[in-house]
């Protein structure tokens, strides 16, 4: 009973939280940070905005001056008023020609902008994603990341200039028109604005349920780049595979998907075209018989009737260009919401006083890891309470089979990734310690698994490390990791063209060369993983050979599943079971010899 009247007491504040929670349900206020965001953007160009709704107001003051004059024409040529032919018939050319002059400036204005704002977005983007932490754009495939840098920027600057602009010179046009038939006959305004009121009721649900196809719209686009990328990128191997057929079925799987999605939203948006046209027929068909009864009673012109219909018909477009700003509204915000975020993905961590241990770079420093426990995922640890050092001068080698954590090290070492318990410092000289960090990277020069040539030439690509290496001290570096050897057969020796991924080269010819570009770059610590796997056992020792007597302080770290290069090791150390273990000199020789 109690419980009852309890209930009954609670009603209406339950039902006021239903509502709330409606209007609160997250949608709108999405939007409206998205929407906050993009203003960020084009604010830059506010000056430009101003202007093009400047133009665009005028342009549309104009129109209707024009058809305003076209009535005064109609009632002289019916007989009404014979005076001032000639004025309106002037008026009335004069300002459709401004109209159309206006339209073509605001026309070229905004497509500048919109070019302006979306260079401005991918610049900001591009060095946002390029400072993000690695973990947290571990989650990101590349064809989503492509997807979002380029479809998804372009439908935001495509709309980041305008919305405001069209919002302004649609409620000013819608405005403007309503009060030109208020000021000739207040029914007939009251006609015109029949729909108004509809419109406004089914806004709610339009705006969530457009909303939610975008979103889908742009994730299965996103889904099908990466497929798409992953693909081309795996081209020879697909095709060696002779699985060829299978991906053009799994293209056409992914197709499918996407139409279904865009054909679900396209079928979505013509039902609700098909329900603002109907309201917009009927509403034009009781303002023409409204028109017609007040011609047939001589309460108007004919031109009064023209003005009216062609007013009304004026309006239903204001207002039908104000609706349809909604749904590029939402797909920016859909989009923009996507591009936030890569924005708000965390940084980097940057320790900015690593700058100062430049002062100790000619006497190298010390790599080491101390109780370092890592995992990618929650709970899964690939390294546990591990330990390693590698000292200036030395060659650190590090073993063990496939997926043991190799690589894992390498990344917790170059501060791409932070050991979740203990820690990976780097030592100099003056005994001053630093976490490994994006700021103590310049330190290091990194030869990575795979081919990492790009397209340009050999020059180019060694340059990109050092943008002002001369030709003498790029020779040298190849000459360090014996590569001067194919290089000065080519025909335009370091200015040879090759591919991307190195095509033209054979795969240990691509690495001696991005070995050579890490010698250039010259930093106090290499890093090898597994960089010379491709290079036959002389080669691979007389490179690593050239390193440490080139640069005697050098730390260097090599990863390694070849025993050929251990005994050149000052300390290896083997990844197994998540454990990274010293290896005594008498078991690294017997590794050496079991190989
Ligand atoms: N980007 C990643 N995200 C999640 N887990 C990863 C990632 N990279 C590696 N791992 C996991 O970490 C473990 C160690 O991988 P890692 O690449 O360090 O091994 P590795 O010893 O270098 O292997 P290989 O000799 O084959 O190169 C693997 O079991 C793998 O599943």
């Amino acid at each position: 009973m109690e419980d009852n009247e309890q209930k009954k007491k609670t009603i209406p504040f339950e039902s006021l939280d239903v509502l709330l929670s409606r209007i609160k349900d997250g949608t709108f206020s999405e939007i409206i940070e998205d929407w906050k965001w993009i203003f960020s953007y084009s604010k830059r160009y506010k000056f430009a905005i101003v202007f093009y709704v400047f133009l665009g107001v005028l342009s549309t003051t104009m129109g209707l001056v024009s058809s305003v004059a076209s009535k005064y024409l109609i009632d002289i040529i019916t007989g009404y008023q014979t005076d001032k032919l000639v004025l309106l018939a002037l008026i009335m050319v004069g300002s459709a020609v401004f109209s159309l002059a206006f339209d073509s400036v605001i026309n070229r204005i905004s497509t500048k902008l919109s070019i302006y704002i979306n260079n401005d977005i991918q610049a900001d983007i591009f060095d946002k994603i390029v400072d993000a932490d690695w973990m947290a754009l571990n989650g990101y495939s590349n064809g989503d990341i492509l997807n979002r840098f380029n479809s998804d920027i372009g439908t935001v600057s495509s709309n980041a200039i305008s919305w405001l602009p069209t919002i302004v010179i649609a409620v000013y046009r819608f405005l403007a028109t309503f009060f030109v038939i208020l000021h000739y006959d207040w029914v007939m305004a009251l006609i015109a604005l029949g729909s108004a009121p509809f419109m406004l009721l089914i806004s709610r649900f339009v705006v969530k349920k457009q909303r939610e196809y975008g979103k889908k719209v742009r994730e299965m686009s996103s889904n099908l780049m990466t497929f798409e990328v992953e693909t081309f990128y795996n081209f020879d191997s697909i095709k060696s595979f002779g699985v060829a057929p299978h991906y053009s079925k799994k293209l056409r799987w992914w197709q499918k998907k996407f139409k279904n999605v865009s054909l679900e939203y396209n079928l979505f948006t013509i039902k609700t075209n098909i329900l603002l046209s109907v309201m917009g027929t009927a509403v034009q068909f009781i303002a023409f018989g409204y028109c017609l009864f007040r011609l047939w009673t001589h309460s108007i012109t004919y031109g009064t009737m023209t003005l009216f219909l062609q007013q009304r018909s004026n309006l239903t477009g204001a207002f039908n260009s104000v609706v349809s700003i909604i749904p590029s509204f939402l797909n920016s915000s859909v989009s923009a919401h996507r591009i936030r975020e890569l924005v708000e993905l965390p940084k980097e961590v940057h320790i900015p006083e690593s700058s100062e241990l430049d002062a100790c770079m000619a006497d190298g420093f010390t790599v080491e890891m101390r109780g370092a426990d890592f995992a990618y995922t929650d709970g899964k640890n690939v390294i546990q309470q591990s330990a390693l050092i590698a000292k200036p001068g030395e060659i650190v080698a590090l073993v063990g089979a496939s997926g043991e954590g190799k690589t894992t090290l390498i990344r917790l070492i170059l501060g791409l990734v932070r050991p979740q318990a203990g820690e990976a410092v780097i030592c100099a000289s003056d005994g001053r310690e630093l976490p490994m960090n994006a700021d103590t990277r310049h330190l290091f020069a990194y030869v990575p698994q795979g081919n990492t040539i790009l397209s340009g030439t050999i020059a180019e690509n060694m340059r990109m490390v050092k943008e002002d290496a001369t030709d003498e001290e790029i020779i040298a570096a190849l000459q360090i990791a014996c590569a001067w050897d194919f290089v000065q057969k080519l025909p335009e020796t370091i200015n040879s063209k090759i591919g991307e991924r190195g095509r033209g080269l054979s795969e240990g010819q691509a690495q001696r060369v991005a070995i050579a570009r890490a010698v250039l770059r010259d930093a106090p610590i290499l890093l090898l993983d597994e960089a010379t796997s491709a290079l036959d056992v002389t080669t691979e020792r007389q490179v690593l050979r050239n390193i440490i007597q080139q640069k005697p302080n050098k730390t260097c770290i090599v990863t390694t599943h070849r025993p050929s290069v251990l005994n050149m090791c000052q300390r290896v150390y083997r990844v197994m079971d998540t454990q990274v273990a010293e290896l005594s000199e008498e078991e690294s020789s017997r590794m050496a010899m079991d190989f």
